[in-house]
Protein backbone atom coordinates (compact mmCIF):
# COMPACT_ATOMS: atom_id res chain seq x y z
CA UNK A 1 0.00 0.00 0.00
CA UNK A 2 0.97 3.53 -0.65
CA UNK A 3 0.90 5.29 2.44
CA UNK A 4 1.38 9.31 2.57
CA UNK A 5 4.57 9.54 3.47
CA UNK A 6 5.71 7.40 0.43
CA UNK A 7 3.61 9.75 -1.67
CA UNK A 8 5.20 13.07 -0.05
CA UNK A 9 8.59 11.09 -0.91
CA UNK A 10 7.52 10.50 -4.84
CA UNK A 11 6.76 14.39 -5.18
CA UNK A 12 9.75 15.33 -3.43
CA UNK A 13 12.31 12.74 -5.42
CA UNK A 14 10.45 14.65 -8.71
CA UNK A 15 11.89 18.18 -7.66
CA UNK A 16 15.22 18.00 -9.12
CA UNK A 17 13.27 16.89 -12.53
CA UNK A 18 10.90 19.33 -12.18
CA UNK A 19 13.34 22.78 -11.92
CA UNK A 20 15.75 21.12 -14.68
CA UNK A 21 12.61 21.15 -16.75
CA UNK A 22 11.12 24.43 -15.50
CA UNK A 23 9.98 26.68 -18.80
CA UNK A 24 11.96 24.45 -21.38
CA UNK A 25 10.45 23.24 -24.86
CA UNK A 26 9.65 19.64 -25.56
CA UNK A 27 8.66 18.91 -28.35
CA UNK A 28 6.19 15.51 -28.86
CA UNK A 29 5.74 13.73 -31.94
CA UNK A 30 2.77 11.13 -31.24
CA UNK A 31 2.63 8.65 -33.47
CA UNK A 32 -0.93 7.23 -35.69
CA UNK A 33 0.04 3.84 -34.03
CA UNK A 34 0.07 4.81 -30.32
CA UNK A 35 -3.62 6.66 -30.36
CA UNK A 36 -5.78 4.10 -31.94
CA UNK A 37 -6.80 3.57 -28.42
CA UNK A 38 -9.36 6.67 -26.88
CA UNK A 39 -8.47 5.27 -22.66
CA UNK A 40 -4.56 5.22 -24.13
CA UNK A 41 -4.74 8.37 -25.37
CA UNK A 42 -6.50 10.20 -22.60
CA UNK A 43 -3.57 8.30 -21.04
CA UNK A 44 -0.65 10.45 -23.27
CA UNK A 45 -2.89 13.60 -22.94
CA UNK A 46 -3.05 13.25 -18.87
CA UNK A 47 0.71 13.14 -19.07
CA UNK A 48 1.04 16.43 -21.41
CA UNK A 49 -1.16 17.69 -18.90
CA UNK A 50 1.06 17.37 -16.19
CA UNK A 51 4.20 18.45 -18.10
CA UNK A 52 2.16 21.73 -18.83
CA UNK A 53 0.95 22.55 -15.35
CA UNK A 54 4.77 21.53 -13.69
CA UNK A 55 5.78 24.63 -16.16
CA UNK A 56 7.42 22.76 -19.48
CA UNK A 57 6.33 23.71 -22.76
CA UNK A 58 4.58 21.21 -24.70
CA UNK A 59 4.44 21.16 -28.81
CA UNK A 60 2.82 18.23 -30.49
CA UNK A 61 3.09 17.58 -33.73
CA UNK A 62 1.35 14.80 -34.72
CA UNK A 63 0.96 11.77 -37.25
CA UNK A 64 -1.97 10.07 -38.24
CA UNK A 65 -0.61 7.26 -41.38
CA UNK A 66 -2.92 4.47 -39.94
CA UNK A 67 -6.26 7.20 -40.21
CA UNK A 68 -5.05 8.08 -43.62
CA UNK A 69 -4.76 4.44 -44.68
CA UNK A 70 -8.65 3.60 -43.62
CA UNK A 71 -10.27 6.71 -45.37
CA UNK A 72 -8.55 6.41 -48.16
CA UNK A 73 -9.33 2.20 -48.46
CA UNK A 74 -12.94 3.48 -47.82
CA UNK A 75 -13.14 5.63 -50.64
CA UNK A 76 -11.57 2.68 -52.77
CA UNK A 77 -8.07 4.98 -53.28
CA UNK A 78 -5.14 2.99 -53.36
CA UNK A 79 -1.72 4.07 -50.95
CA UNK A 80 1.49 3.25 -51.88
CA UNK A 81 4.29 3.77 -49.69
CA UNK A 82 8.26 4.49 -50.60
CA UNK A 83 11.15 4.47 -48.51
CA UNK A 84 8.28 4.76 -45.61
CA UNK A 85 6.83 7.83 -47.47
CA UNK A 86 3.18 7.82 -48.75
CA UNK A 87 2.96 8.86 -52.25
CA UNK A 88 1.01 11.93 -52.70
CA UNK A 89 -1.51 12.16 -55.71
CA UNK A 90 -3.63 15.79 -55.15
CA UNK A 91 -6.60 12.59 -54.22
CA UNK A 92 -4.73 11.61 -51.72
CA UNK A 93 -3.28 14.81 -50.10
CA UNK A 94 -7.22 15.97 -49.88
CA UNK A 95 -7.83 12.66 -47.76
CA UNK A 96 -4.27 13.83 -45.97
CA UNK A 97 -5.54 16.82 -45.06
CA UNK A 98 -9.04 16.39 -44.01
CA UNK A 99 -7.95 13.28 -41.55
CA UNK A 100 -4.46 14.91 -40.13
CA UNK A 101 -5.31 19.14 -40.38
CA UNK A 102 -9.31 18.52 -40.42
CA UNK A 103 -10.07 15.74 -37.65
CA UNK A 104 -6.88 14.91 -35.66
CA UNK A 105 -5.35 17.81 -35.16
CA UNK A 106 -8.61 19.88 -33.60
CA UNK A 107 -9.39 16.34 -31.83
CA UNK A 108 -6.13 16.72 -29.57
CA UNK A 109 -6.22 20.23 -29.16
CA UNK A 110 -10.38 19.18 -27.44
CA UNK A 111 -8.76 17.22 -25.33
CA UNK A 112 -6.18 19.55 -24.05
CA UNK A 113 -9.13 21.76 -24.08
CA UNK A 114 -11.09 20.13 -21.85
CA UNK A 115 -8.12 18.75 -19.60
CA UNK A 116 -7.52 22.72 -18.31
CA UNK A 117 -5.16 23.07 -21.19
CA UNK A 118 -5.91 25.96 -23.51
CA UNK A 119 -4.19 24.57 -26.80
CA UNK A 120 -4.69 25.46 -30.36
CA UNK A 121 -5.02 23.30 -33.52
CA UNK A 122 -2.59 24.19 -36.68
CA UNK A 123 -1.07 22.77 -39.47
CA UNK A 124 2.27 23.95 -40.69
CA UNK A 125 0.75 26.11 -43.15
CA UNK A 126 -0.91 28.30 -40.76
CA UNK A 127 1.28 31.20 -39.98
CA UNK A 128 3.75 30.16 -42.94
CA UNK A 129 5.48 28.05 -40.41
CA UNK A 130 6.46 25.13 -42.08
CA UNK A 131 7.55 25.95 -45.88
CA UNK A 132 8.78 23.36 -47.91
CA UNK A 133 9.14 22.04 -51.30
CA UNK A 134 8.82 18.99 -53.33
CA UNK A 135 10.77 16.63 -52.26
CA UNK A 136 11.10 14.14 -55.26
CA UNK A 137 8.31 13.76 -58.11
CA UNK A 138 8.06 10.25 -57.77
CA UNK A 139 6.64 11.21 -54.55
CA UNK A 140 4.30 13.19 -55.79
CA UNK A 141 2.97 16.22 -53.27
CA UNK A 142 5.17 15.21 -50.55
CA UNK A 143 7.30 17.95 -49.06
CA UNK A 144 11.02 18.41 -47.74
CA UNK A 145 11.11 21.09 -45.00
CA UNK A 146 13.09 23.94 -46.44
CA UNK A 147 12.38 26.94 -43.02
CA UNK A 148 10.46 26.73 -40.06
CA UNK A 149 9.22 30.34 -39.60
CA UNK A 150 8.94 30.07 -35.13
CA UNK A 151 6.75 33.08 -34.64
CA UNK A 152 3.50 32.08 -34.60
CA UNK A 153 4.54 29.08 -32.40
CA UNK A 154 6.53 31.24 -29.49
CA UNK A 155 3.05 33.77 -29.66
CA UNK A 156 0.77 30.20 -28.67
CA UNK A 157 3.32 29.53 -26.49
CA UNK A 158 3.59 33.45 -24.81
CA UNK A 159 0.06 33.31 -25.11
CA UNK A 160 -0.23 30.41 -22.74
CA UNK A 161 -1.81 27.67 -25.79
CA UNK A 162 -0.42 24.78 -26.46
CA UNK A 163 1.19 23.89 -29.84
CA UNK A 164 -0.67 21.36 -31.87
CA UNK A 165 0.80 20.61 -35.46
CA UNK A 166 -0.41 18.71 -38.26
CA UNK A 167 2.49 17.96 -40.47
CA UNK A 168 1.46 19.33 -43.50
CA UNK A 169 3.50 22.16 -45.04
CA UNK A 170 3.60 25.08 -46.93
CA UNK A 171 4.26 24.94 -50.65
CA UNK A 172 4.60 27.09 -53.57
CA UNK A 173 2.15 29.66 -53.80
CA UNK A 174 0.73 28.51 -50.97
CA UNK A 175 -0.46 24.41 -52.15
CA UNK A 176 -0.36 22.01 -49.55
CA UNK A 177 2.28 18.94 -48.89
CA UNK A 178 2.22 16.22 -46.98
CA UNK A 179 5.11 15.40 -44.40
CA UNK A 180 6.40 12.34 -42.62
CA UNK A 181 5.51 13.60 -38.79
CA UNK A 182 8.83 12.14 -37.21
CA UNK A 183 10.79 15.03 -40.16
CA UNK A 184 8.70 17.70 -39.08
CA UNK A 185 9.24 17.13 -35.65
CA UNK A 186 13.09 17.14 -36.16
CA UNK A 187 12.89 20.84 -37.88
CA UNK A 188 10.44 22.10 -35.24
CA UNK A 189 12.44 20.87 -32.09
CA UNK A 190 15.89 22.46 -33.69
CA UNK A 191 13.79 25.71 -34.96
CA UNK A 192 12.18 26.30 -31.48
CA UNK A 193 15.60 25.53 -29.61
CA UNK A 194 13.39 22.25 -27.92
CA UNK A 195 15.30 20.79 -24.88
CA UNK A 196 13.98 16.97 -25.57
CA UNK A 197 11.96 15.35 -28.48
CA UNK A 198 9.94 12.75 -27.40
CA UNK A 199 8.75 10.23 -30.33
CA UNK A 200 5.42 8.05 -29.25
CA UNK A 201 5.86 5.04 -30.67
CA UNK A 202 4.34 1.60 -30.09
CA UNK A 203 7.24 -0.46 -29.40
CA UNK A 204 9.19 -0.20 -26.29
CA UNK A 205 12.23 1.95 -27.17
CA UNK A 206 15.48 0.81 -29.69
CA UNK A 207 15.74 -2.76 -28.83
CA UNK A 208 19.12 -5.04 -28.87
CA UNK A 209 17.44 -7.84 -30.34
CA UNK A 210 13.96 -6.62 -32.26
CA UNK A 211 12.48 -10.17 -31.37
CA UNK A 212 12.77 -10.03 -27.86
CA UNK A 213 10.76 -7.32 -25.79
CA UNK A 214 13.24 -8.15 -22.77
CA UNK A 215 15.95 -6.24 -25.18
CA UNK A 216 15.74 -2.92 -24.82
CA UNK A 217 18.34 -0.09 -25.18
CA UNK A 218 17.58 2.37 -22.35
CA UNK A 219 20.59 5.02 -23.76
CA UNK A 220 21.99 5.47 -27.07
CA UNK A 221 24.94 7.65 -28.45
CA UNK A 222 24.70 9.16 -31.67
CA UNK A 223 28.26 6.85 -32.47
CA UNK A 224 26.20 3.65 -31.38
CA UNK A 225 23.08 4.39 -33.49
CA UNK A 226 25.76 4.57 -37.05
CA UNK A 227 26.95 0.95 -35.46
CA UNK A 228 24.01 -0.42 -35.04
CA UNK A 229 21.92 0.78 -38.45
CA UNK A 230 25.47 -0.68 -39.82
CA UNK A 231 25.38 -4.15 -37.96
CA UNK A 232 21.38 -4.47 -38.84
CA UNK A 233 20.06 -3.70 -35.62
CA UNK A 234 17.84 -0.93 -36.40
CA UNK A 235 16.08 -1.54 -39.73
CA UNK A 236 12.73 -0.54 -40.90
CA UNK A 237 10.54 2.23 -39.41
CA UNK A 238 13.37 3.07 -36.63
CA UNK A 239 15.74 4.06 -39.15
CA UNK A 240 13.74 7.22 -39.74
CA UNK A 241 13.78 7.50 -36.20
CA UNK A 242 17.13 7.55 -35.43
CA UNK A 243 17.57 10.15 -38.13
CA UNK A 244 15.26 12.16 -36.46
CA UNK A 245 16.99 12.05 -33.42
CA UNK A 246 20.30 12.56 -35.05
CA UNK A 247 19.24 15.26 -36.94
CA UNK A 248 17.73 16.91 -34.07
CA UNK A 249 20.90 16.70 -31.71
CA UNK A 250 23.31 17.49 -34.32
CA UNK A 251 20.84 20.99 -33.97
CA UNK A 252 21.14 21.64 -30.57
CA UNK A 253 18.37 19.21 -28.85
CA UNK A 254 19.66 18.10 -25.75
CA UNK A 255 17.82 14.76 -25.75
CA UNK A 256 15.16 12.74 -27.55
CA UNK A 257 13.04 9.80 -25.64
CA UNK A 258 11.33 7.15 -28.10
CA UNK A 259 8.73 5.69 -25.90
CA UNK A 260 5.26 3.48 -25.90
CA UNK A 261 2.60 5.63 -25.97
CA UNK A 262 0.95 2.16 -25.24
CA UNK A 263 2.15 1.66 -22.29
CA UNK A 264 0.30 4.16 -19.80
CA UNK A 265 2.40 7.08 -18.27
CA UNK A 266 5.13 6.16 -20.44
CA UNK A 267 6.08 9.86 -20.30
CA UNK A 268 6.06 10.45 -16.80
CA UNK A 269 8.57 7.51 -16.05
CA UNK A 270 10.26 8.30 -19.25
CA UNK A 271 11.03 12.21 -17.81
CA UNK A 272 10.40 12.01 -14.36
CA UNK A 273 12.52 8.15 -12.81
CA UNK A 274 16.04 7.38 -12.69
CA UNK A 275 15.78 4.74 -14.96
CA UNK A 276 13.19 6.19 -17.73
CA UNK A 277 11.45 3.17 -19.83
CA UNK A 278 12.00 3.86 -23.60
CA UNK A 279 15.62 4.73 -25.17
CA UNK A 280 16.75 8.41 -24.51
CA UNK A 281 19.24 9.15 -27.67
CA UNK A 282 21.96 11.60 -26.70
CA UNK A 283 25.55 13.03 -27.83
CA UNK A 284 28.62 11.61 -26.79
CA UNK A 285 29.97 13.59 -24.23
CA UNK A 286 26.28 14.39 -22.81
CA UNK A 287 27.03 13.07 -19.12
CA UNK A 288 24.53 11.29 -17.91
CA UNK A 289 24.74 10.03 -14.30
CA UNK A 290 22.68 10.24 -10.50
CA UNK A 291 19.90 9.36 -13.57
CA UNK A 292 19.18 12.88 -14.40
CA UNK A 293 17.07 12.73 -17.69
N1 LIG B 1 16.14 -2.36 -33.17
C1 LIG B 1 14.82 -2.08 -33.25
N2 LIG B 1 14.11 -1.83 -32.13
C2 LIG B 1 12.78 -1.55 -32.16
N3 LIG B 1 12.06 -1.49 -33.31
C3 LIG B 1 12.71 -1.71 -34.47
C4 LIG B 1 14.11 -2.02 -34.49
N4 LIG B 1 14.49 -2.21 -35.78
C5 LIG B 1 13.37 -2.04 -36.52
N5 LIG B 1 12.29 -1.73 -35.77
C6 LIG B 1 10.93 -1.51 -36.29
O1 LIG B 1 10.58 -0.13 -36.20
C7 LIG B 1 9.17 -0.03 -35.96
C8 LIG B 1 8.80 1.35 -35.41
O2 LIG B 1 8.69 2.26 -36.46
P1 LIG B 1 7.26 2.67 -37.12
O3 LIG B 1 6.37 1.48 -37.19
O4 LIG B 1 7.55 3.43 -38.36
O5 LIG B 1 6.67 3.65 -35.97
P2 LIG B 1 5.54 4.82 -36.05
O6 LIG B 1 4.43 4.32 -36.92
O7 LIG B 1 5.14 5.01 -34.62
O8 LIG B 1 6.20 6.06 -36.62
C9 LIG B 1 8.90 -1.18 -35.03
O9 LIG B 1 7.56 -1.60 -35.07
C10 LIG B 1 9.87 -2.28 -35.52
O10 LIG B 1 9.24 -3.12 -36.45
C1 LIG C 1 4.78 11.77 -46.49
C2 LIG C 1 4.11 10.92 -45.47
O1 LIG C 1 4.31 9.71 -45.46
N1 LIG C 1 3.31 11.53 -44.60
C3 LIG C 1 2.58 10.84 -43.57
C4 LIG C 1 2.02 11.87 -42.61
C5 LIG C 1 1.39 11.26 -41.38
C6 LIG C 1 2.41 10.54 -40.50
O2 LIG C 1 3.61 10.75 -40.53
O3 LIG C 1 1.80 9.65 -39.62
P1 LIG C 1 2.52 8.60 -38.62
O4 LIG C 1 3.41 9.38 -37.70
O5 LIG C 1 1.34 8.01 -37.92
O6 LIG C 1 3.28 7.61 -39.47
C7 LIG C 1 1.42 10.00 -44.20
O7 LIG C 1 0.83 10.41 -45.19
O8 LIG C 1 1.12 8.95 -43.61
Amino acid sequence: MITADDRAEILIDSLGYIQKFHNKIVVIKYGGNAMLNNELKASVIKDIVLLKYIGMNPVIVHGGGPEITQLMELKGIHTEFVNGLRVTTPETMKVAEMVLTGSISPEIASLFNANGVPSVSMSGKDGKTILAKQKDPALGLVGEVTQINTEYIFNLIEGGYLPVVSPIAYGESGSSLNINSDEVAKHLATALGADKLILITDVDGVLADPQDNKSLISRLTLTEIKDAIKSGVITGGMIPKMDCCTGAIEGGVTRCHIINGTVPHSIIIELFTKDGIGTMVTNEEDIYENGNR
